[in-house]
């Protein structure tokens, strides 16, 4: 959002408790039928409890807008991002190969050459970006009509996006580092190579050199997708190319990506946690839409560079630092791996400072 760390408080810790409760709030509305009706909902403490976490939530969003807006009314400049790759991680830069755009790194494991709607040829090369709540409020004050209201809307849309299902990915990623000790081995053995014994921060160029880590999280990804069903109103009848089938407009269609990455026939050994799943010559033969955790096509998450990039950067810098355990076994997960996650309360990853290689 453009707004400098100095400038935040506490609020953006209650924000995310705020969130976690709200979802508390939604999956009780899921399971529990009777409380699906705002009629009946409205009576009930979760209702009044609702009103205060919006409270909190949209509080947040409308004193980030209200200082940026004082800001650009004040003449102070917009946050420009540095693409600088040996700098600040900012951006994800694209090198174009002949007439198609490959993403040093950032294939996320979709076969090679094809493109989504979010790969777009001319992100090409070093560019100084608006922060995106600088750039909505640029356009707003360029004659674009984009009410305050809708800049709201997306500025919660983001923050909320963007905070929830990376926080799970990591979360996930760390179990399995914790549960899996030899393929911690090797994401380590990878971040000492990068690093040695430096403690700088990572830069971009260090995240394009963490192919094993990638393909860590990728797997992770795979496994535990943090959005595992999306869904998709139909407006025309549809017919499907795979056996002729028809679904009628007004229909709901719910894509499980939880249960599409857990197929034996495209992932062999599909519960199994396996990061040579991503290896690229692995990638390369799977249908484009075989892994989908950023969902895909038009609506897909306009977030997923940004993400990779970010959980490569926070993970690597966990790694370097701690070493992570857990109270599983790595043979109880291989066996059932979703049963003994849906028992395991309690399941608890344990960090510990981890003294790094070089210096032993
Ligand atoms: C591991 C991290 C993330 C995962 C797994 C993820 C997953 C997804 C998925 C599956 C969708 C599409 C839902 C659908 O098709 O109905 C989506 C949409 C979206 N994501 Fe993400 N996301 C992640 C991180 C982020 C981040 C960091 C941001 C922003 C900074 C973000 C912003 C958005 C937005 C704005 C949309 C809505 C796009 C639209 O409706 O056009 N996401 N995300």
């Amino acid at each position: 959002m453009g707004v400098s760390k100095s400038t935040q408080d506490q609020s953006g810790y209650e924000y995310a408790m705020a969130v976690m409760k709200m979802c508390d709030i939604l999956h009780l509305r899921h399971t529990k039928i009777w409380l699906r009706p705002d009629l009946l909902f409205n009576f009930t403490q979760y209702a009044k409890a609702q009103e205060k976490l919006l409270g909190i939530i949209h509080g947040l969003t409308k004193k980030v807008i209200k200082r940026k807006k004082e800001e650009f009314k004040s003449g102070k400049k917009p946050s420009i991002l540095d693409t600088n790759s040996n700098s600040k991680i900012t951006e994800v830069k694209e090198i174009s190969q002949s007439d198609k755009t490959v993403v040093e790194g950032l294939s996320y494991g979709q076969s090679a050459g094809l493109k989504d709607d979010l790969d777009v040829d001319d992100d090409v090369g070093e560019k100084k970006r608006l922060a995106f709540l600088d750039l909505l409020l640029e356009i707003s004050q360029n004659g674009v009509v984009i009410t305050d209201e809708e800049i709201k809307e997306q500025v919660d849309t983001i923050m909320f996006e963007g905070h929830d299902t990376t926080a799970a990915g990591s979360s996930f990623f760390l179990s399995m580092m914790g549960v899996h000790q030899h393929i911690q081995d090797k994401v380590v053995e990878e971040l000492d190579q990068i690093f040695g014994d430096s403690d700088r921060p990572a830069t971009f160029q260090d995240t394009l050199e963490m192919k094993y880590l990638e393909r860590c999280l990728m797997e992770t990804l795979r496994m535990y997708p943090p959005v595992p069903v999306i869904a998709r109103d139909i407006k025309e009848d549809v017919t499907l190319a795979s056996n002729g089938k028809k679904i009628p407009s007004g229909a709901t269609v719910v894509i499980a990506t939880y249960k599409l990455h857990r197929r034996d026939d495209i992932y062999p050994n599909a519960h199994v946690f396996n990061p040579d799943n991503f290896l690229p010559e692995k990638s390369a033969n799977r249908h484009y839409y075989a892994f989908i955790p950023f969902s895909a096509g038009p609506r897909s998450c306009v977030g997923r560079k940004y993400a990779m990039l970010k959980l490569k950067v926070l993970l690597s810098t966990i790694l370097r630092n701690f070493r992570v355990y857990s109270d599983l076994k790595e043979e109880d997960f291989q066996l059932q791996a979703d049963i003994i996650l849906k028992r395991a309360e309690g399941f608890k990853v344990r960090l510990a400072p981890r003294k790094r290689a070089t210096k032993v």
